[in-house]
């Protein structure tokens, strides 16, 4: 297994499959890429299938046991059935997804060896779902949520991103997971940094200290420190990477783009090391360069000045990196 120069051992890989999507959430960080590209354009800059296959079959050399696929939106590729089908033994498959495409191709995604999936759903009310994800598949994805449920996967996760135009639909959340077996809810702090409009952001402290005086049970994953409150029966875990060192310093991805560059932090477009239609020795070797060159992003890369504010830390504002 590799492992970083601060102790992180490299344990998953994350997979962005496209970055087209079928919605316009307000909020679309694109995992660290920027706007999500429109409706149903053709993908001309993805990588291929053997490219992901032979990304993945390197990755696992190397021990990584996790893959997670997502995008822009992962099943707007026709390939993807087949990508889970070739991802090699020993590797646990999960999905990210808007969940519109699953009603009709849940069942065959569990086939082809898919263990878990994500769905995103800001809110259980369509006007709410609407405004968000610019989009009026409400039905449709809780249709692809059910599916999910009758497929076994297992757990389904919901991700709602918690910021101010969502943030009164937490406790509905919370009974809806606790009163509904399979399901899992995930809340996801509002990511600024990518997007713009920091004054959408609300305070993720006041999530935590509401979820502590609800839960039965609190237990904390090593994977980022994240917190899991169980609620009523039901599983409620926070993602909140925002200014959070301890969160970064237990994070063991590395990423890759869709056009087939590796990322070592979501936060982070400077070192990235193309891999895509590359022989399986050249992948190996970007692979070690970007796992080498991780360093968590709060608390190493970003430092806090003198005036308490979140900087880049001189030693890395050197021209050290590709500039892709
Ligand atoms: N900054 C940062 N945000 C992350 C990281 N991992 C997840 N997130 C945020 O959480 C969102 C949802 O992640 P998911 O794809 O649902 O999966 P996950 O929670 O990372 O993984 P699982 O719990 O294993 O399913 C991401 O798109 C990010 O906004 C991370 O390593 N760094
Ligand atoms: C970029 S999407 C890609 C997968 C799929 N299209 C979906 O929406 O689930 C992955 C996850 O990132 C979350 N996300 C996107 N922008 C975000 C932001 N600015 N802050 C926090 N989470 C964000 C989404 O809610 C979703 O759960
Ligand atoms: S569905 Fe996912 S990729 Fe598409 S705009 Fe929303 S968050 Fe972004
Ligand atoms: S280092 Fe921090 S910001 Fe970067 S991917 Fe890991 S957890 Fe996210």
């Amino acid at each position: 297994m590799l492992e970083d120069s601060f102790g992180r051992e490299v344990t998953g890989v994350r997979v962005s499959l496209t970055d087209r999507c079928n919605f316009d959430c307000v909020y679309c960080h694109n995992e660290g890429l920027g706007d999500t590209r429109g409706p149903m354009e053709p993908g001309d800059d993805e990588m291929g299938t053997d490219d992901v296959v032979r990304f993945l079959e390197v990755a696992r050399e190397f021990d990584v046991g996790k893959v997670k696929f997502t995008g822009g939106e992962p099943m707007l590729r026709e390939d993807l059935e087949e990508i889970i089908r070739r991802t090699p033994d020993g590797m646990e498959t999960s999905l990210t997804t808007n969940g519109t495409f699953l009603p009709g191709r849940a069942e065959e995604l569990r086939k082809a060896g898919l263990s878990r999936v994500n769905v995103s759903q800001d809110a259980l009310d369509p006007k709410a779902f609407a405004e968000v994800t610019k989009s009026g598949a409400y039905d449709k994805v809780l249709e692809g949520v059910e599916a999910a449920l009758d497929a076994g996967l297992d757990p389904v996760k919901l991700n709602m991103v918690v910021f101010e135009a969502t943030a009164g639909y937490v406790p509905k959340m919370v009974e809806h997971v606790a009163e509904n077996d399979g399901l899992q809810l995930q809340l996801i702090e509002y990511m600024p940094e990518l997007t713009g409009n920091p004054e959408w952001a609300i305070d993720i402290q006041r999530v935590h200290d509401w979820l502590e005086e609800q839960a039965d049970e609190i237990e904390i994953r090593e994977m980022h420190g994240r917190k899991r409150y169980w609620v009523g029966g039901g599983m409620v875990e926070i993602v909140d990477p925002v200014e959070n060192p301890s969160f970064c310093s237990n994070c063991h991805r590395v990423r890759v783009t869709h056009e087939g560059f590796l990322k070592g932090c979501l936060n982070r477009n400077d070192d990235l090391r193309p891999m895509g239609e590359m022989t399986k020795p050249e992948i190996r070797s970007a692979f070690r360069e970007t796992v080498a060159n991780r360093v968590p992003y709060y608390g190493e890369y970003m430092v806090r000045n003198d005036d308490g504010e979140w900087e880049i830390n001189d030693r890395y504002i050197d021209d050290q990196y590709i500039d892709a």
